[in-house]
């Protein structure tokens, strides 16, 4: 396979990005205005407006041209049959299976049935707990859930518990092993009261142990004895054999499978904290709306493909406008972890420099995620974007209605969210600025001088994704979006988007330089480090540092 800068759809773009890239959105939309149609789609409650975004017809063409070129259908189709496409770690990737309704077996195992048989045990067991029936966690009723767990194992559940309506016992996620966390919250649980969920893929994961062990001793010290402690905690887990030797009995143990990536993984049993907080029927129709927009990304042309769009939109940012970031703001007060949930998603999958042979590659891959609540974005960090000298693409996402809210208040929002798009896109040219401070009776030389900060350039991209409105399936839509935008970007680039190599070294010279805190080997570090060791240590033993 060729290259993908040596591809022809790469080379016509970059020709095609010489030609154009000068060209102002604002003059496009005053010779196309139809463009704003032509470039939208409205698929599984999600409408998408990409229109203000730096392309023309031709753009479209030949981005989609280069998905074929890089053979976006058949690796998809591949993911689907459960190919193994994670090849540094031979396993297929098959997280769309945990929301399928077809059967599907790989490699002589029927995957479909193991899922159908894990979710019914989730559901009866998060059906009990939300009805009180006695005795299924520990003694007593259970009014609060701490899920343990981190990366995959918590930012999933924490973005759908936050944003759809909780109608079982409280959550609360930890995941930091800072004891400043940990203490917040337990002192304000009740022991006998409390389940906790050990949500760990691989049940190795050094925070999640330690957290782990903490909370089982808080609960023991509460409870009377270990077995009772143990009696209110379950593990969600890839790895039973390592639940089981920290004292997880199969009964208290729901699995999932090594096909699905820990970012990928709120489908699975990783789930039952969703399922515990809004109801198995209403976990169903979170896997409802994934589906739905797995049937689009399986089987719509690529030119109307939601997913194929957005991660095409995003190679053209990256690789030939050279943005090194893009940005999510949404505007829904609920939707506010979607974007540490998609930054897991995205940076862990296409952070990655060499391809999937393991060549170093000669272009950029996945883009920095960041964002936040777009409402206090404004009032903060959104100066930048419009007058800095960054370049940042941006991912608009509104809900259309909210029933019950305010309806004011949803016009400031939504209005809100309009404008910055309008001016991210229109810009104010320093003439026009200089116009209006002189109509507005301000000298020549003061117009002067404040149109060039008034200024804004424009021509700054963005995406806007509508929600009709925001339910289980609209949100189970709008994550399975964004899995499979990152998925067509990994397969352009070349990279293996399914394993997380990048993380390892941090983790194994943790492990050492813990040892070294606990006094347990010698400390052989950098002179940088060992000193900060030394620093950090002098707590156990400690001399005035000033007077
Ligand atoms: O579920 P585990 O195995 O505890 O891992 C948690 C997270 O840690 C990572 O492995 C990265 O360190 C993520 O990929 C994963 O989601």
């Amino acid at each position: 396979m060729k290259t993908l800068d040596k591809t022809d759809a790469w080379v016509s773009l970059q020709a095609h990005f010489n030609e154009t890239h000068a060209t102002h959105m604002r003059d496009l939309f005053v010779t196309d205005p139809g463009r704003s149609k032509r470039f939208s789609l409205d698929v599984a409650g999600i409408f998408c407006d990409y229109s203000k975004n730096r392309i023309n017809d031709t753009t479209r063409e030949l981005l989609v041209q280069l998905a074929r070129e890089r053979g976006v259908e058949a690796r998809r189709d591949a993911m689907f049959s459960g190919a193994p496409i994670n090849r540094t770690e031979g396993r297929s990737v098959l997280h769309t299976a945990l929301r399928s309704k077809e059967a599907l077996s790989v490699m002589g195992v029927d995957v479909a049935a193991a899922v159908v048989r894990e979710k019914n045990r989730m559901a009866a067991f998060s059906e009990a707990v939300r009805n009180g029936v006695p005795g299924v966690a520990g003694k007593g009723m259970i009014r609060d859930v701490i899920n343990i767990g981190i990366g995959g194992s918590d930012l999933g559940p924490k973005m759908v518990t936050q944003a759809l309506p909780v109608t079982g016992p409280r959550l609360h996620f930890l995941s930091n092993p800072d004891s400043n966390a940990v203490h917040r919250i337990l002192e304000k649980l009740c022991a006998e009261e409390t389940l906790v969920i050990v949500s760990s893929k691989t049940f190795t994961t050094q925070e999640s142990l330690t957290n782990f062990h903490t909370v089982k001793q808080w609960l023991s010290e509460f409870l009377g004895s270990e077995r009772d402690a143990m009696a209110q905690c379950v593990a969600v887990t890839a790895n039973p054999a390592a639940a089981a030797a920290l004292g997880f009995a199969e009964e208290r143990t729901f699995v999932f499978w090594n096909w699905v990536g820990g970012r990928y993984s709120l489908w699975s049993a990783i789930g039952l904290p969703i399922m515990l907080a809004i109801g198995a029927d209403q976990f169903e129709l979170l896997l409802d709306g994934a589906r739905a927009m797995d049937q689009h990304f399986r089987h719509a042309a690529l030119e109307e493909n939601m997913p194929v769009l957005l991660a095409l939109l995003g190679i053209w940012y990256r690789n030939f406008h050279h943005a090194p970031s893009h940005m999510i703001a949404p505007y829904d007060a609920r939707l506010g972890e979607v974007v540490p949930y998609v930054q897991q998603l995205d940076m862990e999958s296409n952070g990655k420099r060499v391809d999937i042979r393991g060549n170093e590659l000669g272009y950029g891959t996945g883009p920095l995620i960041w964002g936040g609540l777009g409402i206090n974005g404004q009032h903060a960090y959104f100066q930048l974007l419009h007058q800095g000298t960054h370049w940042i693409p941006v991912d608009f996402i509104g809900v259309m209605h909210s029933p019950g809210s305010i309806t004011e208040h949803q016009w400031v929002v939504h209005a809100n969210m309009l404008a910055q798009a309008e001016a991210l896109m229109l810009g104010r040219s320093t003439a026009q600025t200089y116009r209006e401070l002189r109509t507005a009776g301000l000298s020549l030389e003061r117009s002067e001088y404040l149109a060039r900060h008034r200024t804004f350039p424009g021509n700054i991209p963005s995406t806007t994704l509508l929600l009709d409105t925001l339910t289980p399936r609209t949100l189970g839509a709008l994550i399975a979006l964004y899995e499979h935008k990152v998925f067509v970007q990994g397969v352009i680039w070349d990279i293996n988007s399914f394993d997380q190599c990048g993380v390892e070294l941090g983790k194994q010279l943790s492990t050492d330089i813990f040892a070294e805190l606990a006094g347990a080997a010698p400390v052989v570090h950098d002179a940088s480090t060992t000193a900060l060791i030394a620093r950090i240590k002098r707590f156990d033993n400690p001399e005035p540092t000033h007077s």
